[in-house]
């Protein structure tokens, strides 16, 4: 079997990315994100576009002097000044490189350039040739490839190789190609120019019509051996192609590319993390590969599958791409399976069959009011199931609490006592003071309360809260506990629960002791 070739990773995060609008980053930041992508093994870091301003200037050549694995490379337009000042920036780099661009769509040559295609052609040769006088590695761009003639590509291509560029970059600046026609424009440059095989072909894809990534992978598969792309697919207008998407393909589709990249994946999370961060560009949760959704299963079928075999819903691994492992979010789609699977993570044991169908009934219901379901709520889910399961003589069928501006509030209370309903009303200085005087009117304990908390269990208005009642009846101390999205439910579900453990005293006689 063959060798598989290289393919080059050219990372322009802190180049093309850097003009997302918003996104501009400070020299510390650039060198920050170009070690780690260092790390993650990338073969060309686009610092920035030296003559741009001068932070840039000075950000490419913090960059260049930092950054000694990966070769560092700067932007120039085809004019001399932007070359010259590319070059200063990158004369202390380990390796360096001058990536310089013309374009050369009828439209951009007319409309913007204001230039005759023969002007053009000139204005390439001498920009890659002063270029090559400062530095052996040269990358030439026709900006608007994907908009531009044919057969003037194919002139101007033979031309700047003839003149030192050692990399052909085709862009499709405005993402405008789709994936057969991108692949086919490659094809057709490396069939035609006849000294093509002196250099590599790079693309470098815009996602206007979110095609970035399948036409750069059209290319790879046409014969493109470098692609230029940008963490979490950050770039000018909607982006560049993801070098998460890219990577990620050729590595898990190696039955249908002939190439691989050299990167170490399992960096890729901590450059998304990184980026994100510095950028303030959050990364949606179904983005391929980065999203926090990326390795998530909520319904119960596909955590059933992956629970029984991880490859029946995943076609990478979580851990390679840097995530601690794949997830399973319990929620109203989730099943008896998942749910059983992390009980058991959890350590927590329920006893019978009867009992997870319980806490699993509960644990539905809850699922219909909140959106994603925790641990922690899994562990107030249980506690109550195992309580409300150790033979209960008080239970909460209903309630209703009315508390308004400048009225007392009151509370009217439905509850089960020794299996028969009785309902009760109270009024108090708030809520829940209200809800309890309603409960000791019902239950009658005679004990007094010691102590009332609440805790969110977790974040979000969701989310439930777990509350603890203190009672202490005759030198004797209980606690109660109740969970709820609602806090008066959880309050009176506390209530009554330390109501329960008073009403038990043979199985807890222990005068002083907190009960919990
Ligand atoms: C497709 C891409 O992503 S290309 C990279 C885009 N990135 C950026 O533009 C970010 C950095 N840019 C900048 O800071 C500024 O635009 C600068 C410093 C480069 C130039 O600023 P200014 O000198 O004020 O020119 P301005 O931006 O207004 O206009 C661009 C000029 O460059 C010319 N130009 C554009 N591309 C090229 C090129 N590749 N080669 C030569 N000239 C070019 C334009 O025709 C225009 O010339 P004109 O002033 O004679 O009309
Ligand atoms: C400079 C070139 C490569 C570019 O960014 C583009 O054409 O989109």
């Amino acid at each position: 079997m063959s060798a598989k070739d290289h393919l080059i990773i050219f990372d322009t995060t802190l180049r093309d990315g850097e003009q997302s609008p918003g996104a501009s980053m400070t020299r510390d930041e650039k060198v920050r994100i170009a070690k780690a992508l260092e790390k993650l093994r990338v073969d060309v870091i686009e610092a920035g576009f030296p003559i741009a301003s001068p932070g840039d200037f000075e950000a490419v050549k913090a960059v260049a002097e930092a950054v000694k694995d990966s070769r560092v490379c700067g932007l120039a337009r085809a004019l001399e000044a932007d070359i010259d000042r590319a070059g200063e920036a990158l004369k202390n780099a380990n390796a360096g490189r001058i990536h310089t661009f013309i374009a050369t769509s009828p439209i951009h040559m007319e409309k913007k350039l204001r230039m005759s295609p023969d002007q053009v052609l000139e204005q390439a040769v001498y920009a890659v040739k002063r270029a090559r006088n400062l530095t052996d590695d040269v990358e030439f761009s026709p900006e608007d490839a994907g908009r531009s003639e044919i057969d003037f590509l194919c002139r101007i291509l033979e031309a700047v190789i003839d003149a030192g560029a050692r990399t052909l970059n085709i862009p499709d600046t405005v993402g405008y190609n789709i994936p057969d026609q991108f692949g086919s424009l490659i094809a057709t440059l490396r069939a035609r120019i006849p000294n093509a095989d002196k250099a590599i072909f790079s693309v470098h894809c815009h996602n206007d019509l979110g095609l970035a990534v399948a036409n750069s992978l059209a290319a790879v598969r046409n014969g493109a051996r470098q692609v230029e792309c940008t963490i979490n697919g950050l770039g000018e207008r909607a982006g560049n192609a993801a070098l998460e998407e890219i990577v990620m393909t050729v590595r898990t589709r190696q039955d249908l590319f002939d190439c691989d990249t050299r990167l170490d994946t399992t960096q890729i999370m901590n450059c998304s993390r990184l980026v994100s961060g510095i950028t303030g560009f959050a990364v949606q949760p179904n983005k391929a590969v980065v999203g926090a959704n990326a390795f998530a299963h909520e319904s119960g079928i596909h955590q059933d599958g992956v629970l029984k075999h991880r490859e029946t819903y995943e076609i990478m691994r979580a851990q390679d791409v840097g995530w601690s492992e794949n997830r399973m979010v319990l929620g109203k789609h989730s099943g008896r399976n998942a749910f059983r699977a992390r009980l058991q993570e959890l350590g927590v044991v329920l006893g019978s069959e009867e009992e997870l169908n319980a806490a699993f009934a509960r644990f539905k219901d809850l699922a219909d009011k909140k959106h994603e379901i925790f641990d922690e709520d899994l562990q107030a889910l249980v506690t109550e199931t195992t309580l409300e399961t150790a033979n209960e003589r008080v239970k909460l069928v209903s309630m209703r609490v009315c508390s308004e501006t400048g009225e007392t509030p009151s509370a009217a209370l439905v509850l089960a006592l020794d299996g028969e309903e009785r309902s009760g009303t109270a009024t108090g200085g708030g809520p829940v003071d209200a809800t309890f005087k309603a409960i000791e009117g019902l239950v009658q304990t005679g004990s007094t309360l010691k102590l009332y908390s609440v805790n969110a269990i977790t974040s979000g208005t969701d989310a439930q809260g777990e509350v603890t009642v203190r009672l202490e009846k005759g030198g004797r101390i209980v606690n109660g506990q109740g969970a709820d999205t609602d806090i008066l439910v959880a309050s009176a579900k506390a209530y009554i629960n330390a109501c329960n453990k008073i009403l038990h005293p043979a199985e807890r006689a222990h005068p002083q002791a907190a009960d919990v």
